[in-house]
């Protein structure tokens, strides 16, 4: 069983420096969580600045969201350079099935840098191996079966050689040889946006003081039980956005109780968290 409290216990002892090239939409979301999970935030997007950035940072986390030229050239040279520094590197290929130039640029990206993890909903994930797309802006669809991509997403990892964490109303993590299910939450997350963008940066935190699969399933077992504490406890979705930060501030104390959100190794057994 992993004692996910005590990674969230080490990431505030370390307290990472986690570099966020982040969206126009959740930067301000996901700089605030890490700062509550007691991990630093620094929001670069100057190119010039990136090698500067990436060596005094422990972790990197490319959001390919709201993209542009400047962009994709800024996150490939933050890549290339946390790749030269080996320390991790988070790929959140946002809406990547929305346009062609998207597909172009973040397959063209993925060959100069090789991700760490890659943190994507089930329809990103079918657009990036270049199967059946289901991409439909930048949300998850629903998923009317639970195994929905699962196969899709061990050969992404098989192929990139990194672990891929697929989110949906079931998370899926794999490395291409072990898998794991994490099945709980709430759909409430899927009525704030960026939750997934903030799922990422959870993943920086945690893949400082853990290695890239544990890491990945931690972040994501974290991330639905407060999705189900939130969803519990707020009165609509002003307050449930807030309360992610309350939650997220109370990380350590939190994972360390049982919950209702599970981790089923993919074909093995159930573990409680
Ligand atoms: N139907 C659902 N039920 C419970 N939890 C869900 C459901 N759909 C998504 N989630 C959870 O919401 C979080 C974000 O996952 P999602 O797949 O929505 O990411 P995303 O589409 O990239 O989001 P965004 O683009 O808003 O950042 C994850 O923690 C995931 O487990
Ligand atoms: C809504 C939206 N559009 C571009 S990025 C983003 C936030 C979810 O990634």
């Amino acid at each position: 069983m992993i004692e996910i409290n005590h990674l969230w216990g080490k990431v505030r002892e370390a307290n990472p420096l986690v570099h966020t090239i982040s969206n126009l939409v959740s930067a301000n979301d996901c700089a605030n969580l890490l700062l509550a999970v007691g991990a630093s935030p620094i929001m670069a997007s100057a190119i010039q600045e990136m090698e500067d950035i990436t060596r005094i940072s422990q972790a990197t986390v490319l959001n390919l969201g709201t993209p542009n030229d400047s962009k994709y050239a800024t996150c490939t040279k933050a890549g290339v350079y946390a790749n030269k520094y080996a320390h991790p590197v988070i790929v959140d290929p946002v809406g990547i099935g929305a346009s062609l130039y998207r597909k172009e640029k973040v397959t063209q990206l993925l060959k100069e840098v090789q991700p760490t993890i890659i943190r994507a909903n089930v329809g990103e994930v079918q657009s990036l191996l270049g199967s059946k797309s289901q991409a439909r802006g930048v949300d998850s669809f629903a998923q009317s079966h639970s195994d929905d991509g699962q196969s899709d997403a061990v050969v992404l990892a098989q192929q990139l050689d990194c672990v891929v964490l697929m989110t949906g109303k079931d998370d899926f993590v794999t490395n291409g040889t072990h898998s794991y299910l994490i099945e709980g939450g709430s759909s409430i997350l899927t009525k704030i946006t960026g939750t997934g963008d903030m799922l990422s940066v959870l993943c920086g935190a945690l893949s400082n003081v853990t290695d890239p699969l544990t890491a990945a399933l931690s972040a994501s077992y974290s991330w639905k039980v407060i999705g189900k504490l939130v969803k519990e406890s707020s009165a609509g979705l002003g307050q449930a956005h807030r309360q992610l930060f309350d939650y997220a501030s109370q990380i350590e104390q939190i994972t360390k109780i049982q919950h209702t959100v599970t981790i089923h190794e993919s074909g093995g057994r159930k573990h409680d968290n």
